[in-house]
């Protein structure tokens, strides 16, 4: 205080304008600094209250939190929003009722004007804005943010609490996930591997498929997910006793066999029915490579499914391989620092053999997942890829058998039972009692549903029409979608159909071998052409240093090479 009177005495002593104006400036400037200290030390003090929780979109709490909090009114009535179509984590927000309305759910796709795809609409608040929210006797105050990073933004959530320890976050946490857990329960959420920053991205969630929509020969399909959840049900220290002895706790499937079988979407139905999620990787993508591939199977949780696709392709895309290998892990034919350069530039896959099956084998593989790799060559895979240990249990997926067709048939029309029998779900996933609320209601409206004898009757016919193993289940599928409103013209029309199909196939293996023929005509020429030019070069080259050696001769001679048809 003294000392501020001595700072002001030379001021108040001397009655000018400037000076009461100099005093002013340091009276207020001295003032204005005093508010910002004890303001930031009443903030200091009242923040030693609160507990912070951050929470980073790049995790699942995130998630659960953001689905909590868009069931909360006070989220709700936010007075600055974002509207949006788009939901963080496949889950719809809720957070309000005025733009939603039961009829505009989203739909799949049964009704006539399913090509108007219909969108539920969110109301998420704004980032940056703070919102206060009562839970369970406490005052939460929760923002979003948005960080920004290397690759792009990642969204944040902040949440304080007034409270003496961490136990009010913690229940708050686990009841957003228990919700989360249960409003996902129709759901398989998808990771997609990102090869350029070596992590995985979320990239949606599917509604389940019923493993009954899967139609494959009697005994697969139960034996596969019966083979999952035994796995799956080992007790804890079964693995750690085989870990332990050095035996691999994995459990590799291999699904081959003809395209549009199947074997994708067993996947995703065996990933419904245990409740997993699905890391998919594609090891021909772009920037694929030894370290990528290792850091990513480090990062995949232990309780989901690892899908390596079309395993064959990754081997046309140059995985190599040591030929003196045995197939033992090894790294020995890890690419050098130069191919890596060399391949820099298209970004291919530089992914080895070796480092694949590193990768299998490793530590962080053996964490009881279930692996599934899928082909459409198997003869085209490295014996050392899929032998048991490795890969346990094949199955080959191959064209629509006439029991498939048949089971397809029956998965595409609504069946009624018959008004003696007693009301009986169908095996039938799209069947009245299966389908949700408002798709029922309209795939009945579309399609009148047949009485459980003649739907037998009619599948039936459908399937002596197909011929046993010629077409895949999709190709049927493809049929059956053109005529899912006419199931009886169906049957009537599929030996027709199938005639047609032939007719098509032939025709487009004609054009394929045609364009083949001047493809390997053009590569002929154009190898003629690239020799040409290569002697043409030598020849220069030649000529160049005979004129060098001959400018005292005097020799300007310049031969044309001569053609060369090889
Ligand atoms: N066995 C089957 N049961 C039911 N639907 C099937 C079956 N096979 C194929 N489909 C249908 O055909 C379409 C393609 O199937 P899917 O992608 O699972 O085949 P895929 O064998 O994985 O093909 P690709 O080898 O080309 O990846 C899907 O819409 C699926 O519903």
């Amino acid at each position: 205080m003294n000392a501020l009177k001595s700072l002001l005495t030379p001021l108040t002593s001397n009655a000018s304008p400037i000076h009461d104006t100099l005093r002013l400036v340091v009276i207020g400037g001295t003032m204005e600094t005093a508010r910002r200290a004890s303001m930031s030390a009443w903030n200091g003090f009242v923040d030693s209250f609160f507990l912070t929780a951050h929470f980073s979109q790049e995790d699942y709490p995130y998630d659960w939190l953001m689905h909590w909090l868009s069931k909360q009114p006070a989220w709700g009535r936010s007075r600055e929003f974002d509207i949006t179509t788009r939901s963080s984590n496949g889950i719809t927000q809720k957070t309000t009722g005025d733009l939603e309305d039961e009829e505009e759910e989203e739909d799949v796709g049964f009704s006539a004007d399913s090509h108007r795809r219909k969108r539920k609409v969110a109301i998420i608040p704004s980032v940056d804005t703070t919102h206060t929210i009562y839970y369970r006797g406490h005052w939460l105050r929760v923002t979003r943010k948005k960080r920004f990073q290397e690759y792009g933004s990642c969204g944040e959530l902040t949440i304080s609490v007034v409270a003496r320890n961490n136990d009010i976050l913690k229940k708050l946490v686990l009841e957003a996930k228990r919700e989360y857990e249960k409003d996902a329960i129709h759901r398989v959420h998808i990771f997609m591997a990102d090869t350029a920053y070596s992590c995985w991205r979320w990239s949606g969630a599917r509604q389940k498929r019923p493993m009954s929509s899967i139609v494959l020969e009697p005994g697969v399909k139960d034996m596969i997910l019966a083979d999952c959840k035994d796995f799956l049900q080992s007790e804890d220290w079964v693995a750690w006793f085989l870990i332990q002895a050095g035996i691999p706790f994995r459990r590799g499937y291999l699904l081959h066999g003809v395209p549009g079988s199947g074997k994708t979407s067993l996947i995703h139905s065996l990933a419904g029915e245990l409740g997993l999620d699905i890391y998919v990787v594609s090891l021909s993508s772009k920037g694929m490579s030894d370290d990528t591939l290792a850091k990513l199977m480090g990062n995949v949780p232990s309780r989901c499914i690892l899908l390596l696709e079309d395993l064959d392709a990754a081997f046309t895309r140059g995985i190599s391989r040591d030929e003196t290998s045995t197939g033992a892990p090894t790294r020995t034919t890890v690419p050098t620092a130069k191919e890596k350069d060399e391949n820099k530039d298209d970004n291919a896959s530089t992914l080895s053999l070796s480092g694949l099956l590193n990768s299998l084998d490793g530590v962080a593989a053996a964490e009881g997942r279930l692996l599934f790799a899928t082909t459409n060559h198997i003869e085209r895979l490295d014996p050392a890829l899929s032998r048991p240990g490795r890969m346990d249990v094949w199955v080959n997926f191959k064209n629509a058998t006439r029991w498939q067709a048949e089971g397809i048939f029956k998965c595409f029309f609504p069946a009624e039972s018959e008004p003696s029998t007693s009301s009986q779900s169908s095996h039938d996933p799209l069947s009245q009692e299966n389908l949700p609320g408002s798709r029922r209601k309209k795939q009945s409206m579309i399609v009148p549903p047949l009485l459980e004898t003649e739907l037998n009757t009619l599948a039936k016919r459908f399937a002596e029409s197909i011929p046993e193993e010629e077409f895949s289940v999709a190709s049927l599928q493809g049929y059956l979608l053109r005529n899912k409103t006419r199931p009886r013209e169906c049957v009537q029309e599929a030996a027709a159909w199938v005639i047609q199909e032939r007719e098509t196939r032939a025709r487009l293996k004609k054009e394929k071998e045609e364009v083949s023929v001047a493809y390997t005509g053009s590569r002929s020429r154009t190898a003629f052409s690239l020799d040409f030019q290569r002697e043409a070069k030598e020849k220069e080259v030649r000529v160049t240093v005979r004129r060098l050696d001959n400018t005292t001769l005097k020799l300007t001679e310049r031969r044309r090479p001569k053609l060369v048809k090889k």
